[in-house]
């Protein structure tokens, strides 16, 4: 049967607004701090799940933030003084999850974005932001989605991205226009 795009779209806004509202305020503002007082901001996922990391760390940037995208080609070293951010809705991923471990042999801290509470992510981490949605486990409490695949978490965690960059902006009274100082020119 032919589906119409109103119902769908609505499908997609509805699971979004859905899960939006079931993220914990606190867990995002300990996120925020830890981003406040830190010097670079590493970030690591895969799939999907990293293209919305890249686009938060663009943000970010254009906050005057240093961010990094854990294998670019000039990735600097990571320091007790740097945060981590891991996207990983399942927490086991092998590659953030390795990234992660290495990282507190680093002394940076490691915030976790994800939906498992319980994975092998939280021995690493000091901050986690929930967002409690369908993983490629299929866990109990996940919200379930009618979308493909993980994509709600990978479409709730770019959302998150810009809703801290944006409480961030207003926290600091920042001009909007001002930003444009740190976006890229040679375009
Ligand atoms: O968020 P997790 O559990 O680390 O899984 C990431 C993987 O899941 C997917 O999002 C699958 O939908 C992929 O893009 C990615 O490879």
């Amino acid at each position: 049967m032919k589906q119409s795009f109103d119902s769908t779209q609505q499908i997609v806004v509805d699971e979004l607004k859905n899960t939006m509202n079931s993220i914990d305020e606190l867990q995002v503002e300990s996120l925020i701090t830890a981003i406040n007082n830190t010097e670079k901001v590493f970030f690591v996922g895969v799939g999907r799940v990293l293209l919305s990391l890249e686009a938060i760390a663009k943000r970010l940037a254009h906050l005057g933030i240093q961010t990094v995208i854990v294998g670019e080609i000039t990735e600097p070293a990571i320091t007790e003084k740097d945060l981590l951010i891991v996207g990983s809705g399942s927490g086991k991923t092998m590659f953030p999850l390795g990234i992660a471990k290495k990282a507190k042999q680093f002394g940076a801290k490691v915030a976790h974005i994800g939906a498992n509470p319980e994975s092998p992510l939280s021995e690493f981490t000091d901050v986690f932001v929930r967002i409690p949605v369908q993983t490629k486990l299929y866990l109990p409490d996940e919200i379930p989605s009618q979308q493909i695949m993980t994509s709600l978490f990978e479409q709730s965690l770019l959302l998150l991205g810009d809703t801290i960059a944006l409480m961030m902006v207003k926290d600091q009274n920042i001009d909007l226009k001002s930003l444009w100082q740190y976006h890229a020119n040679l375009e």
